[in-house]
């Protein structure tokens, strides 16, 4: 897949989807409120502050392994007495001249020691003598003070997302506090006057909102709190009242529906009236209604917002591709960039016409190497085949799919961040 434009392919008036998604990282701007979290609250969060090391790590230096610790000048044919016993967090002890010390993985290093025997390779003799089976390297098995980290070096930058394995590094560093960026208040508007809520009864031509479950479950994936503000009827004055809201709540909108072409199309109008469209439009299948927008003075001012097509999958597609990178640069983040590679396709089938398709698949690895097979129905409001998908196989717009040719590659699991 290319992401160089293909300007000439794509229907006039359509963004090509790198060139919005170059727009909505280029449009969000990182919220600036600070709080100060403990560390067992921190998981997820973004620090809003370079963190530097304020110990040197490990602290002293000490055994890798379980076994025994010597002076390797001292070591000869007749063995070395078993002199001390260096449990883990045993304070620094002098190794006692002639003798070795038992150790333990993580204990410190008695003064004097220069290497470790793991006892794997280690016999006692009838008189507790310790002797050693083959060479001996200078410092073999000994982590040495500082070897990870020095006192004043970077242990993790400004925008860094805390997941476990950093939770563990400040954890490890003894830091029991950090300040983090605030998190992103996000309210999400369902529009349509068909849609009810999941757990009632279905009348004949009404839909459940399944677009605000899903959008509640992206927003807390990506670390979001969210305003529900519900489904809003689709009348002028219902929008005009939510988006209102929405703009004085929350650091961003969400909207789902209502911003297609029909005249049952009412949220452009209200968005237009309470600030302004940046662009609406993107040239892929599913997902063309994506809007971004504002409510306010400008983007920039304003509370921006994001209206996303009302088919299920339209909504995911626009989300996962181009809603998703603008939170992470609001959240103080970097952008992720679109993870893709070639996979052969399984299938043959006609090309999208003025757009880029975005099919959802499923890999089958059984021949050694990946084969993507369509996940089921690809229409737009068919979320079954979204919910088996590994991830999209991006067909260039007006180009067919071929069966064993390759084509880019998404995983989904990449949008989980
Ligand atoms: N004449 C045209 N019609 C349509 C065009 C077009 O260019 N010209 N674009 C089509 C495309 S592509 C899409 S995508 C949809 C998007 O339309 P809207 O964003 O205006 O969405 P709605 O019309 O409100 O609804 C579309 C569809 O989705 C269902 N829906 C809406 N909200 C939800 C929700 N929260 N949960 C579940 N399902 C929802 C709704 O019932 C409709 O079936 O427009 C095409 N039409
Ligand atoms: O862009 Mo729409 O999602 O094709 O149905």
């Amino acid at each position: 897949m290319s992401g160089c434009g293909c300007a000439e392919v794509v229907t006039p008036g359509l963004l090509d989807l790198f060139d919005a998604r170059g727009r909505m990282v280029a449009a969000a701007r990182p919220v600036d409120g600070i709080e100060t979290v403990a560390l067992g609250e921190a998981y997820r969060r973004v620090l809003a502050e370079d963190l530097l090391a304020t110990l040197d790590m490990p602290g002293v230096d000490n055994s890798a392994m379980d076994g025994y610790a010597l002076r390797l000048a001292e070591l000869g044919p007749e063995g070395l007495p078993v002199a001390l016993r260096v449990p883990a967090g045993a304070g620094v002890l002098e190794l006692p001249e002639g003798g070795c010390a038992r150790i333990f993985t993580g204990a410190p290093l008695p003064l004097g020691a220069d290497a470790v025997v793991p006892q794997e390779r280690v016999t006692l003799d009838a008189e507790g003598r310790m002797h050693v089976e083959g060479d001996v390297a200078e410092g073999a098995n000994i982590r040495r003070c500082g070897e990870e980290t020095r006192r004043g070096a970077l242990l993790l930058p400004a925008g860094a997302r805390l997941d476990a394995a950093a939770i563990a590094l400040l954890a490890s560093h003894g830091v029991g506090e950090v300040k983090v960026l605030q998190r992103l208040t996000v309210a999400l508007i369902s529009t349509g006057d068909e849609l009810i809520e999941p757990g009632t009864r279905r009348a004949p031509g009404q839909v459940y909102d399944s677009n605000r479950a899903m959008l509640s479950a992206l927003m807390a994936q990506s670390g979001c709190e969210v305003l529900d503000l519900g489904v809003i009827a689709d009348t002028t004055l219902d929008l005009h009242q939510a988006f209102a809201r929405a703009r004085d709540e929350a650091d961003l909108v969400v909207c789902t529906g209502g911003v297609s072409v029909g005249e049952e199309d009412h949220v452009r109008p209200v968005i237009e009236r309470l600030g302004g469209i940046a662009f609406h439009g993107v040239g892929i299948k599913p997902g063309k209604p994506f809007a971004l927008g504002y409510l306010g003075e400008s983007l920039h001012t304003g509370t921006p917002l994001i209206a996303l097509p009302g088919n299920p999958v339209a909504s995911l597609v626009g989300w996962q591709f181009l809603g998703l990178p603008f939170v992470q640069v609001r959240q103080g983040r970097q952008a992720a960039p679109l993870q893709q590679f070639p996979v052969a396709a399984g299938f043959s089938r006609r090309g999208p016409k003025g757009r880029r398709e975005l099919l959802r698949v499923v890999l089958d690895w059984s021949a050694g190497a990946p084969v993507a097979h369509l996940a089921g129905g690809q229409g737009s409001h068919m979320l079954s085949a979204a919910s088996q998908a590994h991830g999209y196989l991006v067909i260039d717009a007006n180009k067919n799919v071929e069966k064993g040719h390759a084509y880019g590659y998404c995983p989904t699991a990449q949008f989980l961040d």
